[in-house]
């Protein structure tokens, strides 16, 4: 619109206009020329424009009708170049005061957004960030029409901040047993000698007569385990020794140590010492183990070592008839006796067959019991089979309404445990009787899962832990997590192949780097037979091509089998008659057997747990043992990850086996394969 009015005024000059702008236009030159001369920076139009029409109005007032219109418009043009400059030289220099001052100018720039901020200082969080709008703006250009009055600053509340994580060592703490907290962590390689009868400085608590047949029995040096629990059990204090101590109760014990590190005889030593006190027979220790052949195994051990103490032992397995087995436990079936009647001091058992008798054999009582041995206690303890556990726990306490002090003319007074007596005419003043049993927890993988302890009622429970303790940041902190230690004798492997190469690998472990004198676990007892048929098959095929080569013997051990076969195979297989044993997890869980100096999980193990008595079954007493697993490539990740859980991978090397290595197994390995789909298939037909 300016542009059309300035035009229109040019093309029709007056001659007064025309002398105006001449001399304007002398004017201009002569102060270009001076302002030169001083010095002074050229390029100033705009400011020289705006001067000269103000000179102009003054000198010729009459002539500047339309001339003024022309100055009028030049000028507002001139204004608003001038502050255009002006405002980016502001901006330029960032004065947000200045700015603000100019209050009603339109802008004709639209303000920037403010930059969202990052951060409001280094030590807040992107969090913080989203909370901005609701802290003073901090942009330096606000439209003033837009917002006539600056926002008022509103009070900044405390930011967010997330509360410091609980450390690892609190975290474990989360609900554990005070006697895990407190755990007592013993070096595995902390051995004590078992010294000579009469020996002074003696810290073990084992009476000369112990000693002596320890050393006979080729025991000279106690492990780890032993060196803490001996002395424990088996305190200087002979009145902490007694077969009953109603008002200062023993307190229970945990133990959790490594597979073969002798935890049968740590507790197998003291029950045998203080029960040989005993005058009258009473069923004062119960063992209770998972499985029959693990009774059998520990009985050995208690007649071993018990030899010559007059110590009677009986077993209740189910391996015989019930009405056996009554007659081997108890003396008096009739009358009923309030103190119970035993043939035998020490019992060792399964749960099932436990609770049997407690509700079927009459003066079965458990009141006198001084040891409740409960070994393999995590596996125990996951059964919940006829509530076993707390039908024990209520058989060893008192009931609530005491029993009478038997008459003088009872022909037993002697028959009730004390804790099961009341005085005749109670009074204030009488303490609380405790049963006078102890608690004794065992395993390689003892569980510090706080319900399953709770379950046991222990009293004052003392926690043993045989572990390395080198770089194990909660055993430093002296809380007992369910980490597991390993026999450090043992070498751990794992090869990972397709599934259809398993059996080939077992036969490279057996050819190629000598395993023989192997327990090898498959998941299930159809699993067991057939790779026993295959193995088989191969050794006939591999023996009839290599006559000189000697036949590799296995055998499947299984539950399906009578005792008597479970037994002679086990024989054979102690004395090296068998090569092989196949089984399923049936005797992952503390068999001891010396001989064992391969361990094969041809089936990955479902969990750490039972990886780790696997294992356990070779390197045991500080042998050397190996352990090898077959990972089916789509298990690979499962199986790492349950190593990694338990920070034990870094042990497990992995070993491969390329397609030369087996090449002279593989078409006797497709031979027996063949017979084994036949022997299917005629068995089918
Ligand atoms: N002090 C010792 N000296 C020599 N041998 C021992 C000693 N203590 C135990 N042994 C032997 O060590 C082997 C393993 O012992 P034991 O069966 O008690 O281990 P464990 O800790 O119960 O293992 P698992 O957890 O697998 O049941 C047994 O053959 C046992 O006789």
């Amino acid at each position: 619109m300016a542009v059309e009015t300035t035009v229109a005024a040019s093309n029709g000059k007056t001659k007064a206009k025309q002398r105006y702008l001449k001399r304007k236009k002398e004017r201009r030159k002569q102060k270009k020329s001076s302002s030169h001369a001083a010095g002074q920076k050229s390029g100033k139009e705009d400011e020289e424009g705006l001067s000269g029409s103000e000179d102009d109005a003054v000198e010729d007032p009459s002539q500047v009708d339309q001339a003024e219109e022309d100055v009028g418009e030049e000028k507002a043009k001139n204004d608003r170049k001038k502050k255009k400059k002006e405002r980016k030289e502001r901006k330029l220099s960032g004065k947000v005061a200045d700015v603000l001052a100019e209050g009603n100018e339109e802008p004709e720039v639209e303000p920037k957004r403010p930059k969202k901020r990052r951060k409001l200082d280094s030590g807040e969080s992107e969090l913080v960030t989203s909370v901005d709008h609701d802290l003073p703006p901090a942009s330096p250009v606000i439209p003033s029409r837009r917002s006539p009055t600056p926002p008022a600053a509103l009070p900044s509340f405390p930011l967010p901040a997330l509360p410091n994580a609980p450390s690892k060592r609190d975290l474990a703490r989360q609900g554990l047993d005070e006697a895990l907290v407190g755990a007592e962590v013993i070096d595995p390689a902390t051995v004590l000698p078992v010294g000579e009868a009469g020996q002074e400085g003696d810290t073990t608590g084992l009476s000369d007569r112990m000693k002596k047949r320890l050393v006979e029995l080729g025991i000279t040096e106690l492990f780890a385990v032993q060196t803490a629990l001996l002395p424990f059990l088996l305190p200087k204090d002979s009145s902490k020794r007694a077969l009953y101590m109603p008002y200062d109760p023993p307190r229970d014990v945990c133990v959790s140590a490594p597979t073969g590190s002798g935890k049968t005889l740590a507790y197998v030593l003291p029950i045998v010492e203080i029960l040989s006190s005993r005058i009258v027979t009473r069923l004062r220790a119960l063992i209770v183990l998972p499985t029959r052949d693990l009774v059998t195994q520990v009985r050995e051990t208690f007649e071993a070592v018990g030899k010559g103490r007059g110590l009677k032992i009986g077993t209740a397995t189910g391996h015989h008839s019930f009405a056996h087995e009554q007659a081997q436990l108890v003396a008096e079936k009739s009358p009923e006796l309030e103190g119970g009647s035993s043939k035998v001091d020490i019992l060792i058992c399964t749960p099932g067959r436990l609770i049997d008798h407690l509700h079927g054999t009459p003066n079965f009582s458990l009141q006198h019991v001084r040891f409740l041995v409960i070994d393999e206690a995590d596996r125990l303890l996951a059964q919940s089979f006829q509530d076993w556990l707390a039908q024990i726990l209520s058989a060893i306490r008192a009931p609530p309404t005491p029993l009478s002090l038997p008459s003088p003319f009872s022909p037993y007074p002697d028959a009730l445990a004390p804790s099961f007596l009341s005085p005749s005419i109670p009074t204030e003043l009488d303490e609380r009787k405790e049963p006078s049993c102890q608690k004794l927890l065992f395993s390689a993988t003892l569980t510090s899962d706080p319900g399953k302890l709770n379950a046991l009622g222990l009293r004052d429970a003392k926690y043993f832990v045989v572990r390395s303790s080198s770089g194990d940041e909660e055993v430093k902190d002296g809380v007992a997590l369910e980490k597991f230690t390993m026999p450090a004798s043992l070498r751990e492997h794992m090869i990972v192949c397709d599934s259809a190469k398993k059996p080939l690998m077992l036969l490279h472990l057996i050819h190629h780097h000598g395993v023989r004198n192997a327990l090898v676990f498959t998941k299930s007892a159809e699993s067991t037979s057939r790779l026993v048929k295959l193995v088989e098959f191969f050794e006939d095929a591999w023996v009839a091509s290599n006559p000189s080569a000697p036949k590799v013997a296995v055998r499947a051990y299984s539950s399906d089998l009578p005792p008597g076969e479970r037994r002679s195979i086990l024989d054979k297989f102690r004395k090296g008659e068998v090569d092989m044993l196949v089984a399923s997890d049936l005797i992952s869980r503390g068999i001891d057997i010396s001989s064992v100096a391969h361990v094969v999980s041809y089936d990955v193990p479902v969990d750490m747990r039972k990886y780790v008595h696997r294992v356990g079954r070779t390197a045991r007493a500080g042998r050397e043992g190996d352990a090898w697993t077959l990972v089916e490539e789509q298990e690979a990740r499962y199986f790492k990850s349950i190593l990694k859980g338990a920070e034990h991978l870094e042990r497990v090397k992995r070993m491969k086996v390329a397609e030369k290595d087996t090449q002279d197994l593989a078409q006797l390995y497709e031979t027996a394969l063949a017979r084994l789909k036949d022997a299917y298939i005629g068995r089918g037909s």
